[in-house]
């Protein structure tokens, strides 16, 4: 199970993160409380090891600001968390991660889309991500995508994730919200749900869903 950790402002949050087995490292580029510079956050995404990937999180961003922001952070995943289209989704010259709120009476749509991974995230909220708000994960039975591009986010928290991951088999999973206190990202939060969300054995999972 792969994690991303998303939200980071800091280095010291993006290094806990990292020894604690994290996979993705998300930075906000978008109106949010999480929100970080270019230049911070490549001042952090240096410092990473190459195996972990960093993701910049966008928010119905140009293609303009997208492309120079990528290129000055040196990211390696593109999140498009607003409306964009599908044909934004496929002229990023980068691994595009498309997120979608989780709407029963939509979600077919989302097979419009061609991107690296489909993210599934809760409806509800003020904001466009980061709400911390979860869904009814029984109803993603009827996702029309492989959960091998399938990532799961919303309100997941160390105390939820391993029933989530056996609801909805995701490739990974994104957490912001949960393993914040006021605030700011919980080292010991981050630790726990990582070790957690790794914890689940494949066979552990819903295999009753389509993995093609
Ligand atoms: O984290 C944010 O502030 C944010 C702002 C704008 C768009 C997306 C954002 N984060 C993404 O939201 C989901 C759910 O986060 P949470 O765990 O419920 O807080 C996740 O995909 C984040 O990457």
């Amino acid at each position: 199970m792969k994690v991303k950790i998303c939200g980071i402002k800091t280095v010291a949050a993006a290094h806990s993160a990292v020894q604690a087995g994290a996979d993705f490292i998300g930075f906000v580029f978008a109106p949010s409380k999480r929100r970080i510079t270019p230049e911070d956050a490549a001042l952090i995404a240096h410092s990473l090891p190459s195996q972990v990937k960093t993701v910049g999180v966008f928010v119905n961003e140009s293609t303009e600001n997208i492309l120079q922001i990528a290129s000055q952070v040196g990211l390696d995943y593109i999140q498009l968390h607003g409306d964009e289209p599908e044909q934004k989704a496929a002229e990023l010259p980068y691994k595009v991660i498309k997120a979608f709120p989780f709407k029963e009476e939509e979600i077919n749509r989302i097979t419009g889309y061609s991107c690296d991974y489909y993210l599934i995230d809760s409806p509800k909220g003020n904001n466009r991500g980061g709400n911390g708000t979860t869904f009814n994960w029984a109803l993603t039975e009827k996702l029309p995508v492989s959960r091998k591009k399938t990532i799961l986010a919303g309100g997941l928290t160390p105390e939820n994730i391993q029933q989530a991951i056996k609801m909805v088999n995701p490739a990974a999973v994104d957490v912001s919200s949960g393993v914040e206190t006021n605030g700011e990202k919980d080292p010991t939060k981050i630790r726990k749900f990582i070790k957690n969300a790794k914890q689940i054995r494949k066979d552990e999972a819903n295999d009753h869903i389509y993995h093609a």
